[in-house]
């Protein structure tokens, strides 16, 4: 099972997570940018008023938000980002209702505020905080006689209503549009989890090693090197398929995967690359520890008792520690050749390079 969450997190490391806090990203620069541009552009629409009250609501405004960017833009920090914003946006919003904006506007531009409270933080978060905001303006415009705005009992009544069915409408889009992303990511993991899986024995294949295991070496060196490599093959599985049969031959496979999981670490990676074949890496392994693995992994499957094969197996192993990722290529070739070795110096045993 540990296996399966560490291929989990591999497999969405790459989809649902990342593609989601690159549409907040994309969403986040382009809001505050272009929202900035738009406030600034209003504030200066009001140059000749001589309340200056919504003029320095809007500067104000369009400051927070560039600071907020350039705050992302050094820091990374998107989330917290984004949480400034929203508070800003909803201040925003509030300032708006309070002052009437530009020709007793403001209302009105409480509509686009609110739905992006929605897309900043997502379905419950975006509902809390619009229903705050939505609470404030209600009480603004109850007490519309202590605001600058003057607005017509008709418009607050009309502004409310529309006000809320657009938080629910908002909030029941953004839980589904949630939800069909966790699905799909749920569905996306299971599929890279089935294609990087052997069928017979569970354990890891070629398409894992190529697709994420190598890719991590080269990213994060330092945790994985030195690495052995450690390649394993059953001997004279074909004699054991051809006396026992097919089937008896598969139960050796899925009992040497379940001796080779259960006798190495759990950050070791452990690959069926042929038919009766295996690749192992250790992490982090010295070059005399990479060759006594080899050689207890050897002597367990020698010991191993299979019901209806009273001969027993025995297994080849060819063994090469990488200091580096740029000598993995070769190590695989390397390991290779000593396991080829092994066969033709009478199979069972281990070839490690000194
Ligand atoms: N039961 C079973 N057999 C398989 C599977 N995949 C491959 N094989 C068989 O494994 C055998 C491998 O035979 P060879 O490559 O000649 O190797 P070997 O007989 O083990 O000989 P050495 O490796 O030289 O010791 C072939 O007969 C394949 O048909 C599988 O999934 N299940």
């Amino acid at each position: 099972m540990k296996r399966l969450d560490d291929l989990s997190q591999l497999a969405t490391r790459e989809t649902a997570d990342d593609i989601d806090a690159r549409r907040l990203r994309y969403v986040f620069n382009l809001s505050t940018i272009v929202g900035g541009l738009v406030l600034i552009f209003f504030a200066f629409r009001q140059l000749g008023s001589e309340d200056h009250r919504l003029q320095l609501v809007l500067i104000a405004a369009a400051a927070g938000v560039w600071a907020t960017f350039l705050y992302v833009r050094t820091t990374q920090q998107v989330v917290i980002g984004v949480r400034i914003a929203s508070a800003l946006v909803a201040l925003l919003s509030l300032a708006l209702v309070y002052t009437g904006g530009l020709e007793n506007t403001g209302l009105y531009w409480v509509f686009p505020l609110l739905f992006i409270q929605f897309i900043y933080l997502g379905a419950l978060p975006g509902l809390v905080v619009s229903t705050l905001i939505l609470t404030a303006t209600g009480t603004l415009l109850v007490n519309s006689d202590a605001i600058p705005a003057s607005y017509s009992y008709a418009e607050m009544s009309r502004a409310m209503a529309a006000l809320l069915t657009l938080m629910i409408l908002a909030a029941i889009s953004e839980f589904y549009r949630q939800r069909s992303q966790v699905d799909l990511s749920t569905r996306h993991t299971d599929q890279v989890i089935e294609a990087v899986t052997d069928p017979l024995t569970g354990l890891t294949n070629r398409r894992f090693l190529d697709g994420f295991f190598y890719p991590e070496c080269r990213r994060q060196e330092s945790s994985h090197f030195p690495l052995a490599v450690i390649t394993c093959d059953i001997d004279n599985f074909k004699a054991i398929n051809d006396k026992h049969g097919h089937q008896r031959g598969d139960e050796v496979l899925v009992q040497v995967s379940t001796l080779l999981r259960e006798s190495l670490r759990g950050s070791d990676v452990v690959s069926r690359v042929g038919g009766e074949e295996f690749l192992i890496m250790a992490q982090r392994a010295k070059r005399k520890s990479a060759a006594d693995i080899a050689e207890k992994l050897r002597q367990r499957i020698e010991n191993l008792e299979i019901e209806g094969l009273p001969e027993g197996i025995s297994a080849s192993f060819g063994v090469v520690v990488a200091d580096h990722y740029s000598e993995l290529k070769a190590a695989l070739l390397n390991a290779d050749q000593n396991l080829y070795r092994a066969k033709n110096e009478g199979r069972n045993r281990v070839v490690a390079d000194q």
